[in-house]
């Protein structure tokens, strides 16, 4: 069994008057793939934004590494949902853009991201500008930027929820074999269960706020995968469980 990077414990989290997280507890292992999938508003990013320290939680525990995890810590670099590209730097100097914020020059910044641009399928369009790119080269420029930051996680919010399905379909099977090479550690927020299911060593599912745990499925087939009949039975007991879900009152 790989160690523990990160483990949440009855991690609750109000906002005035709404609890949106209730006694969360949740683990993702050194080099996993976790996803978290949950209905629209159920406190989903909220879990990201505990980790990168945007605010406290109200109660619980979060640790990593076997430490309590600090506010101010460096162990995760974060995708958002959008790929908050900046429209008016060229695609190389977006991707080096972490780097630099970390300290690099851009000179260091670009040796670094340079060598990556094949493999993330960017060869040729270091110069151009994020608008004369397709949606899932974006976001490969998103995802490249997060990951050359090498810190201890990757947590991607939902990476690929604006792209339309065939592109998004190809882009989940590109990071599946991305990840089968490179096993990063990482938590994905994601709405879809083929998604999850493809993708993931386990899934939690949250409930409607107050989010609490309601499933963990634990999937143990190799990387990358193909549909199959073992995928296609993740999927239908991850919508089941779904479905079951009552809805938020104000949705
Ligand atoms: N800073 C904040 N102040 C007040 N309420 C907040 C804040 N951040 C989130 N919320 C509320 O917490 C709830 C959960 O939000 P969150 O964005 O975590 O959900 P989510 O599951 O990621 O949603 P989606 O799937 O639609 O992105 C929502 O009702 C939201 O309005």
């Amino acid at each position: 069994m790989s160690p523990m990077r990160l483990e949440l414990q009855h991690v609750s989290k109000r906002f005035g008057n709404v609890a949106v997280l209730d006694d969360i507890s949740l683990d993702v292992p050194k080099g996993a793939f976790v996803s978290i999938l949950g209905p629209s508003g159920s406190g989903k990013s909220t879990i990201l934004k505990l980790l990168t320290g945007a605010f406290g939680s109200d109660g619980g525990q979060i640790s990593f590494d076997g430490a309590p995890l600090d506010p101010s810590n460096r162990h995760f670099a974060f995708m958002p949902q959008r790929d908050a590209l900046m429209p008016w730097r060229r695609i190389l100097d977006n991707t080096t853009l972490g780097l630099e914020v970390a300290g690099l020059s851009r000179g260091e910044a670009r040796q670094k991201v340079l060598p990556l641009f094949a493999e993330f399928g960017l060869e040729g369009f270091e110069q151009h500008y994020p608008a004369q790119l397709s949606g899932g080269m974006r976001q490969r420029a998103a995802l490249l930027r997060t990951v050359v930051q090498q810190r201890d996680m990757l947590l991607l919010d939902e990476p690929f929820g604006a792209l339309d399905a065939l592109t998004r379909m190809k882009m989940q099977r590109w990071l599946a074999g991305m990840w089968a090479r490179h096993r990063w550690t990482v938590l994905l927020i994601t709405h879809d269960v083929r998604e999850a299911a493809l993708l993931s060593d386990r899934v939690y599912v949250l409930s409607s706020r107050p989010a609490r745990v309601v499933r963990q499925l634990d999937i143990p087939l190799d990387h990358p995968r193909a549909a199959s009949d073992a995928i296609a039975r993740c999927e239908q007991a991850l919508l089941e469980t779904l479905f079951s879900l009552k809805e938020n009152p104000d949705d």
